[in-house]
């Protein structure tokens, strides 16, 4: 039995989607008039083949905030999957019959033990490339990362792997007796790096200075991250900001790309544990950006990070979110 299949069955981090969490609006059967809920396969993961996640956009919800009280956060990130689901549920299909969507659960974390959780969320993102699918994960706080990282790199172990991240924070801090929060994935990774004689290609777009102290600063220098204040990220900045991430691209194989939703300006993103005033809009920058990654064909995977619904007025973070999710599915369909 395969590694993954064997753990799986041991339910203790593991909880199916019910078919009928994925509903919403309905305009009709005909596919022109079809959203996301209608075409989403709920399947458990001890239940998958090779060819039902062929090709697919696969749905993995990460439910734990276990980082975020640890990096004394406001917790309540545990419930960003499910208000996710929920956002993606209406997003008309302007892809069918292009793109197939699976929904293989959660990873959940309900005992604090967080660094298991990431563990069984590593196995199951390697197990979702190693079949073909393309995982798009629901977190969850930013500890999301270390588990999806460590993922593609079990499946990819020879490859030049780039991190992109949209985050106000480096999430560069240095863990204090190895313990893994939302505040110190990139830190772990760098480490696994240099342990693994691999190197550390990391690029973070919207830090603000006024979140991460000097001490951040000098650590993401020190490991050569390439990183662009969100102040630089504007309209006039646009061609520098697309050179900068051609650069880095240019030096990987494959790329993870991971969106803290604390990038966003409150206004537009007030669902995070720690909230950015001045963050970016989506706008026309944030689009030439997300399309630029796309046109690279190097991302194999995605995560969503810090919703959390309880301070998320009237869904906007979750509702953002979808439209990254929209926009990402539609930049990358087959024409
Ligand atoms: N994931 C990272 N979080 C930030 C939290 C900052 C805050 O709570 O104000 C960090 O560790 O720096
Ligand atoms: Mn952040
Ligand atoms: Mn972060």
């Amino acid at each position: 039995m395969e590694k993954w299949r064997k753990n799986m069955i041991n339910k203790n981090y593991y909880r199916a989607t019910e078919q009928n969490c994925w509903t919403g609006r309905n305009d009709g059967d005909d596919w022109v008039q079809m959203r996301w809920w209608q075409i989403v396969q709920a399947i458990q993961l001890n239940e998958i083949g090779k060819e039902e996640l062929e090709h697919s956009l696969v749905f993995l919800g990460f439910e734990c905030d276990e980082g975020v009280a640890r990096n004394k956060g406001r917790v309540g990130a545990i419930k960003g999957p499910e208000s996710l689901r929920k956002v993606f549920s209406n997003l008309p299909v302007h892809f069918f019959p292009y793109q197939k969507i699976v929904d293989l659960g959660n990873i959940i974390c309900t005992n604090k033990n967080l660094e298991e959780a990431q563990k069984h969320l590593s196995m199951t993102v390697a197990m979702i490339l190693e079949k073909g699918g393309f995982p798009f994960l629901l977190g969850g706080g930013h500890e999301i990362l270390y588990g999806h990282s460590v993922g593609v790199r079990k499946n990819y172990p020879n490859k030049k792997i780039g991190i992109v991240n949209f985050d106000a924070h480096f999430d560069l801090r240095k863990p204090i007796e190895n313990i893994a929060t939302s505040g110190n994935g990139f830190y772990q990774i760098a480490e696994d790096c240099k342990r693994e004689n691999n190197d550390f290609l990391y690029f973070v777009l919207g830090i603000q200075e006024s979140s991460n102290t000097l001490e951040l600063f000098d650590r993401a220098k020190n490991l050569d991250v390439n990183y662009i204040l969100a102040r630089d990220i504007h309209l006039l900045n646009i061609e520098k900001i697309k050179n900068e991430l051609k650069n880095f691209l240019n030096k990987t194989d494959i790329v993870c790309l991971t969106i803290d939703l604390d990038v966003f300006a409150s206004a537009d993103s007030p669902g995070v544990s720690a909230p950015t005033p001045n963050g970016l809009r989506y706008d026309f920058v944030f689009y030439e950006i997300i399309k630029c990654l796309a046109e690279s064909k190097k991302v194999v995977s995605i995560d969503f990070a810090e919703l959390n619904p309880n301070f998320d007025i009237d869904h906007r973070t979750a509702k953002l979110a979808a439209n990254i999710a929209f926009d990402w599915v539609n930049l990358n369909r087959d024409k």
